[in-house]
């Protein structure tokens, strides 16, 4: 059993929000593993941060994506900062991965009303969000089968190109 798509990439790319409709596009069912661990933690992902620390969440990040993988046989959302994980990386070997891209201006946009995202949380949001996509665009591109742009897409678009792109 394997995830039909596996949705990565940066906050505000769209992984929650275009996973669903993939999901419903397809028939399949969606799962999200920010939403695994806060299930499993019955705590708000900012108040794990703020407790435990990142590494803690990342480690339980770790064992809920390695987890999804195993159970999960719709479409499946990883947390933004999933990827960093070498072990997740290496579960992610020969999946469907789906990278989401959003350049700088749309995601602080898509992002900046939200207090929920810990690592978004400071002073200039659109600077750690740029310092966050230098990171990780190569990390991204290294898992994903699949790139859609999604900056001028609507959610409904963005779904069209990821069904076109998984068929090809
Ligand atoms: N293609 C799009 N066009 C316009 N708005 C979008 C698009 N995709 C997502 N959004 C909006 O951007 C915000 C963030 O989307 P979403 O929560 O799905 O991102 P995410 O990748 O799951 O983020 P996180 O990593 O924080 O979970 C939401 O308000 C959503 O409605
Ligand atoms: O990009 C990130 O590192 C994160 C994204 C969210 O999905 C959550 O997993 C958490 O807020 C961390
Ligand atoms: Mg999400």
């Amino acid at each position: 059993m394997a995830p039909r798509a596996v949705v990565v990439g940066p906050p505000g790319a769209g992984k929650t929000t275009i996973g669903e409709l993939l999901a419903d596009r397809l028939r399949v069912p969606f799962r999200d593993t920010d939403a695994d661990v806060v299930e499993r933690e019955g705590r708000a992902i900012a108040d794990i941060f703020t407790a435990d620390g990142e590494p803690a969440f990342r480690k339980l990040e770790e064992e809920a994506v390695e987890t999804a993988l195993r159970e999960h046989d719709g479409v499946l959302a990883l947390g933004g900062g999933a990827v960093l994980s070498e072990r997740t990386r290496a579960n992610l070997a020969g999946h469907a991965v789906v990278f989401l891209s959003v350049g700088v201006a749309e995601g602080a946009r898509r992002t900046g009303l939200s207090v929920a995202r810990p690592l978004l949380a400071g002073v200039n949001p659109r600077a750690t969000f740029k310092a966050l996509l230098d990171e990780r665009l190569p990390v991204y591109r290294s898992v994903a089968a699949v790139e859609v742009a999604t900056d001028e897409l609507s959610p409904a678009e963005v779904v069209d190109r990821v069904v076109d792109e998984l068929a090809n």
